[in-house]
């Protein structure tokens, strides 16, 4: 059984994506893609290394350029929004990064006022303080608010990334590969906090992955990007329920579980 989530809004689509191409001089990586993404849904990516994944979520949050098609994310269309709206858009998109890239000379606090100072200049201190325990507190870490990044397992700093990109309340969240290079009970951590963060904080999600025990545990709905087209959506059980080889051998290597 995939996980059960009740509160998606099946009325509202925070990024519709339709006809999406885009290529990389004669090599066409994205070729005609339409995909949604509901209000507090989880959204699984799946496609193998070098299909796509990372241009498809670069293009929704405007780092780059899609060639054709309509990019709609939070209301706006992206293909050809101008660079202030790009900028006032990207505040409400949050990315979890493949390597956290936590600023190692920052305790765990001053990573976590970091977006804060730079986006919301009139803050009060006391306000900063109750913004980063109550972030801490959801990825529960709050014992290592003096900390050193250096002195945080792998998975620890994991959750302080996704602290530091909830903080500023984002609406999407865009996690690139969340689990990998974790051990089995950190990436089943990991996939816990994911799903706490849909429910505590509203957010509506794509979770771009190779891990497949990972897919079944956060998404509501699974995508497989396919020779550069998402071929297979639906449920878990659904994406997997198929004789197409190339599914069957990303089952075959990806599952371990
Ligand atoms: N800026 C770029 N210029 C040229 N080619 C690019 C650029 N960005 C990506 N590509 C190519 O597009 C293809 C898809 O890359 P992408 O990073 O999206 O793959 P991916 O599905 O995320 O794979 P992985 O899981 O390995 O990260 C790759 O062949 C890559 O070389």
């Amino acid at each position: 059984m995939g996980k059960q989530h009740h509160a998606i809004d099946y009325n509202e689509k925070v990024i519709d994506i339709k006809g999406l191409t885009k290529s990389f001089g004669d090599y066409h990586v994205l070729r005609g893609i339409d995909l949604h993404l509901f209000k507090n849904e989880n959204l699984v990516v799946l496609g193998r290394s070098g299909t796509g994944k990372s241009v498809l979520i670069k293009i929704i949050s405007g780092l780059l350029r899609a060639d054709a098609g309509q990019v709609g994310v939070l209301g706006n269309e992206v293909v050809n929004i101008s660079n202030y709206d790009l900028q006032e858009l990207r505040k409400r998109i949050g990315f979890s990064f493949q390597n956290s890239a936590l600023y190692d000379s920052m305790t765990v606090r001053k990573n976590l006022e970091f977006p804060l100072v730079r986006n919301q200049k009139n803050l009060k201190r006391k306000e900063i303080d109750s913004m980063v325990e109550r972030v801490l507190e959801a990825v529960g870490l709050k014992q290592t608010i003096n900390q050193m990044p250096s002195e945080l397992s792998g998975g620890q700093r994991k959750r302080i990334g996704i602290a530091r990109t909830l903080i500023l309340r984002p609406e999407i969240m865009l996690y690139d590969e969340p689990t990998a290079g974790l051990d089995p009970i950190t990436s089943m951590e990991i996939n816990n906090l994911i799903n706490s963060v849909q429910e505590r904080f509203n957010t509506s999600s794509i979770i771009i992955t190779h891990d497949l025990t990972c897919a079944k545990a956060v998404g509501d709905r699974v995508a497989m990007l396919l020779d550069g087209q998402f071929q297979r959506q639906g449920s878990f059980e659904e994406v997997f329920a198929t004789d197409d080889v190339r599914v069957k051998q990303f089952y075959d290597y990806n599952f371990t579980d």
